[in-house]
């Protein structure tokens, strides 16, 4: 199955619109304020049908990642800092939206035992490359080292990801079918500059996936 696809780092209304109507399943907003990403104090999320929202958040209190989801109509939640089990399950106690936590991937995946503290309390692991910021920092990790992943939760790949490298990453995934990916999570490679998005590269990689689709 094609894997799902999220754009991240959106904040311009025009091209949110655009993603929505070319029918990007889900869209990233990032609401940490050291990323050159930040959607901004005075940001309006335009009313959108279909497309699933992701509220990227780093360190946040529960309150304001409950006044997020609530305020933003937010399908998912992103925790991309170093948000512990405990507060996870803070979170799924009180909130009725999909939680992915975000693992930094350097020389190696975090080790099982850490992984499965995390199992009852999110829906899915993300693992972007580690780097100077917390995300977006444009670098693919090596992706053999999730050829030993063995736990259930369904994974979404990130880091560096763009249409440049996405045959050799199919053919990644084509060798490893026993991988539960669900997604894969662009950002920097489709940008003009931070936040704002090249409009014929996110058209070209949808492109890319509805061929891809059709090849299957
Ligand atoms: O993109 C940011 O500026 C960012 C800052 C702080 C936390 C998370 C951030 N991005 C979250 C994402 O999900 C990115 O898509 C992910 O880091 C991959 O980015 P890239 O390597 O540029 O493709």
């Amino acid at each position: 199955m094609m894997p799902l696809v999220k754009i991240c780092g959106m904040r311009q209304t025009a091209q949110i619109i655009e993603c929505e109507r070319l029918g990007v399943p889900y869209l990233g907003f990032i609401y940490y304020p050291r990323s050159p990403r930040f959607v901004g104090e005075q940001f309006v999320m335009p009313a959108l049908k279909r497309v699933k929202k992701v509220g990227v958040v780093v360190n946040a209190s529960l309150e304001q990642v409950a006044y997020l989801v609530r305020r933003d109509s937010l399908s998912v939640v992103q925790l991309h800092g170093d948000e512990s089990p405990a507060y996870c399950q803070a979170l799924r106690q009180s909130l009725s939206v999909k939680l992915w936590k975000v693992f930094p991937v350097g020389e190696a995946l975090p080790s099982v035992q850490s992984l499965q503290a995390y199992v009852p309390y999110v829906d899915a692991f993300l693992f972007d490359t580690a780097g100077a910021q917390r995300g977006g920092n444009g670098q693919v990790f090596s992706w053999q080292l999730l050829a030993g992943y063995s736990l259930p939760t369904p994974l979404w790949i990130s880091g560096g990801l763009g249409l440049h490298n996405m045959s050799a990453l199919c053919d990644f995934l084509r060798a490893h079918p026993h991988l539960p990916v669900e997604g894969l999570d662009f950002n920097s490679a489709l940008e003009l500059s931070p936040g704002n998005k090249d409009m014929q590269k996110v058209c070209d990689l949808l492109k890319y996936f509805e061929l891809k689709s059709e090849q299957i």
